[in-house]
């Protein structure tokens, strides 16, 4: 039986550790720990299955197999000396704090040298099992990746990837619910200023967003005949597109993940 403790039961944690359970089909243990009791406590009242350690030298009485850290990077350096003064052996570490990399943490586990550690970043959609995770690591082995894709699979999806990208994925799908949210929110604001109720236009807008995706989700697309294709020629569409055009939406965009991709790359 596998035993996996999630440290750190915030936002990200407390929703993967929901996804994790909800679809468990791994036949593992999830155990869950945070520094402040009401945020553990929360967790365990709404998650069940959920069991619950007291303090980090259960890891070793329980003989944990693998540990998903989720507090934040400024707490993360600390947390791993904690855990390493245990001499552990043999254990898989996975860490999602934006910014650390697999070396910092490696520095970190100078007792336990059998630690595995693999790199990970989810997004805020774990809640609805709809995150897109990314793994890398340089040491785990084919087994603990798969144990770890597995995992997070319960989660939505799991991509592998290079340590080298994680600052670019970082930017676009860790970050990005914040900025299609931000988008979403114009549209729907624009929809309820204009006499919508906010039950409607959320609907309206929700169905517009994920057909038009869909609609374009065959990367040999030409994206932009797409665009001229709804942009019918003295239509309505062309006039708000000019708007978007000539305010340069696009390069705003790339803007925003550009800032995003260099602080994930250091804090
Ligand atoms: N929010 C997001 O969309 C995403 C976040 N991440 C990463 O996930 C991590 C968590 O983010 P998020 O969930 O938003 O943050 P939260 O602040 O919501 O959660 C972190 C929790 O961990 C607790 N904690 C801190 N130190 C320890 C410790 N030593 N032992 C146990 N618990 C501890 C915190 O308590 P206290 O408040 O006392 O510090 C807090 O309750 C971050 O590293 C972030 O980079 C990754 C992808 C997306
Ligand atoms: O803003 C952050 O640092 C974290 C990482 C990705 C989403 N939230």
């Amino acid at each position: 039986m596998e035993k996996v403790l999630f440290i750190g039961l915030g936002h990200m944690g407390a929703s993967l550790v929901k996804g994790v359970l909800q679809n468990n089909k791994e036949d593992i243990e999830v155990y869950g720990f945070d520094a402040i009791k009401e945020v553990q406590q929360k967790a365990l009242n709404e998650i069940s299955n959920l069991k619950s350690i007291s303090e980090i030298s259960d890891i070793k009485k329980l003989q944990i197999n693998c540990i998903v850290i989720g507090v934040r990077p400024i707490d993360v350096k600390e947390l791993c000396e904690q855990i390493d003064n245990l001499n552990l052996a043999n254990i898989t570490v996975i860490c999602m704090a934006n910014a650390v990399s697999i070396s910092d943490l490696q520095k970190s586990f100078q007792k336990s040298k059998t630690i595995s550690i693999i790199r990970m970043m989810p997004n805020m959609n774990a809640s609805i099992q709809k995150s897109v995770t990314a793994l890398a690591t340089n040491n785990a082995s084919a087994d603990q990746l798969e144990f770890a894709k597995n995992l997070f699979k319960n989660c939505g999806i799991v991509e592998i990837i290079d340590e080298n990208k994680f600052g670019t994925f970082t930017a676009i799908s860790g970050c990005s619910p914040s900025y299609v949210i931000s988008f979403y929110k114009a549209m729907t604001e624009y929809a309820t200023e204009n006499g919508f109720s906010k039950e409607q236009s959320f609907e309206i807008i929700k169905q517009t967003i994920i057909g038009s995706i869909l609609n374009v989700s065959d990367p040999k697309l030409d994206l932009r005949k797409k665009i001229d294709q709804i942009c019918v020629p003295g239509g309505s569409t062309i006039e708000g597109q000019k708007i978007l055009d000539s305010e340069k939406f696009e390069k705003i965009v790339k803007k925003a993940l550009k800032a995003a991709d260099q602080k994930a790359k250091k804090l």
